[in-house]
């Protein structure tokens, strides 16, 4: 019974409940990023309920971390279903002491996901220290393999406990310009969209590559973006010899399929299979970031599957969608003992059993078909803006309902994303100047017509 449109009551958003709620919480912790306070039990579908009676069609769904929107029959089943009350009280230390289930419980969610050609999942609690455990599989491979069977040395312990060389050794991950893995040290030592998430923090003076910001639309553009991409490979190839000549060689790199807060930025599958030739050339560890692309927004339940790689990336990390962290990896990333890629939780059990419902009802209702088909009516009514308002908005783009538009400046931006919450459309900014769409799994067609519709109405009034 989910709404037929939005519907905005109070004058101001926020409204007065969630404003004197931020006031509320300011006396206790630091309010200032949040927009509402949200009434959960009464949001639904692809409805956002706030505290205010504000109904709004919701297409930043939790940052994109809402598969099926709000309240779903499926996920409602699963918690009354008394096969996983356990799972959702009896919280397992899961390195040490995993459930009986766990195996079937895997099986049945991640593994009947599982990136094509990666057989071997660790599941984490969220997408940073999905990000740093992946990076820290990537060490531990690099330096067993340059140890090639001989003993660990006393020096090396002794000296990793001081956090010195060589048992910490010069190793780097290298990262691309505008791209977002998370807050934690090491990922965001590979963070580069808003220098406000990383002043004031220690970083790791690891390699940046560029990566390709493309003219648009496309198929006008071809030569030159592809001379973009040509342009990005020479310098990363670059790079990485750099880094290995100087002794801080490159153990992997990590790179998002869309770069989603960094601007939307899409690389193609041409980049792609040339950044993996390059990686494998090198020896570096290909980690694919997921955690915001991944579990269908582009149409394909993984994103990097629309570059037909030959062979699959060695990490998928993956969040968000997938309602638990944690990434895939190719055997020989195992890690080579136990209680190296640990920590208390290690995921979630009762998460696992809401991803096999989540993943049942992507199936049942052809999701990721409905996404695609979405993001083509998408797609075109974001282009028609940029018809009708050339001086306002450019580069429409996406994949899937993994889209985004630019605005001639951050300033009229914010200004729209403003209007377009008063008009009943939750939606947030990318980069400096972009708006993103990300929405759930089940917007559809109806939904966007709506959102379009909005869009349009925006932009004419300005
Ligand atoms: C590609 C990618 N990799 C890693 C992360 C980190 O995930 P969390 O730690 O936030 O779960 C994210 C999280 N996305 C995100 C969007 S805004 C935001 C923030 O911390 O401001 C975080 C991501 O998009």
């Amino acid at each position: 019974n989910e709404p037929k449109e939005p519907l905005i009551r109070t004058a101001t958003i926020p409204g007065p409940k969630s404003i004197e709620l931020i006031k509320e919480l300011n006396t206790i912790q630091l309010a200032s990023p949040i927009q509402l306070f949200v009434d959960y039990e009464s949001s639904i579908g692809n409805y956002l309920c706030d505290a205010d009676g504000n109904l709004f069609l919701d297409i930043y769904s939790q940052i994109s971390s809402i598969p099926l929107g709000y309240n779903h029959p499926a996920l409602i089943e699963a918690l009354r279903d008394p096969a996983n009350t356990s799972a959702f009280i009896n919280r397992p230390a899961l390195g040490i002491l995993p459930p009986k289930d766990l195996v079937d419980r895997l099986r049945a969610s991640l593994l009947s996901v599982a990136p094509p050609g990666l057989n071997e999942v660790q599941t984490m609690a969220c997408g940073s220290c999905s990000v740093e455990n992946a990076m820290k599989a990537a060490f531990f491979w690099y330096q067993t393999r340059i140890r090639d069977g001989r003993e660990v040395t006393r020096e090396e312990m002794d000296s990793c406990l001081a956090n010195q060389y060589p048992g910490s050794p010069y190793l780097t991950i290298m990262s691309f310009k505008h791209g977002f893995h998370g807050r934690t040290f090491g990922a965001l030592s590979c963070t580069h969209s808003k220098y406000i998430h990383k002043l004031d923090v220690p970083s790791f003076d690891w390699p940046i590559a560029p990566f390709p910001i493309y003219r648009y639309p496309l198929e006008d553009n071809e030569r030159e973006n592809k001379a973009t991409d040509d342009q990005c490979l020479e310098e990363i190839q670059d790079l990485i010899e750099r880094f290995n000549r100087k002794g801080r060689p490159v153990a992997g790199l990590i790179v998002e399929p869309i770069q989603g807060e960094g601007g939307d930025n899409h690389g193609s599958k041409y980049f792609f299979n040339q950044l993996q030739k390059i990686a494998k050339s090198q020896q570096v560890v290909f980690i694919c970031d997921e955690v915001q692309t991944g579990c269908g927004p582009t149409g394909k339940f993984w994103a990097h599957e629309h570059w037909e790689l030959d062979n699959p990336p060695d990490i998928v990390t993956f969040s968000k969608k997938m309602l638990t962290g944690g990434y895939f990896y190719k055997a020989h990333l195992r890690p080579d003992q136990g209680f190296r890629i640990f920590n208390t939780w290690l995921g979630d059990p009762s998460k696992l059993a809401l991803l096999e419902r989540v993943i049942k009802v992507i199936k049942r209702d052809n999701l990721l078909e409905s996404v695609k088909e979405t993001g083509k009516e998408m797609l075109k009514g974001l282009k028609e803006a940029e018809t009708r308002f050339p001086g306002l908005v450019s580069r429409s783009r996406g994949v899937g309902t993994f889209c985004a538009i630019d605005f001639v400046t951050p300033e009229l931006r914010n200004e729209v994303i403003k209007r377009l919450h008063l008009k009943g459309i939750h939606c947030g900014g990318s980069g400096a100047a972009a708006l993103r769409v990300r929405t759930t799994l089940t917007f559809n067609k109806n939904h966007n017509d709506i959102f379009i519709d909005r869009l349009h109405n925006v932009l004419a009034e300005l």
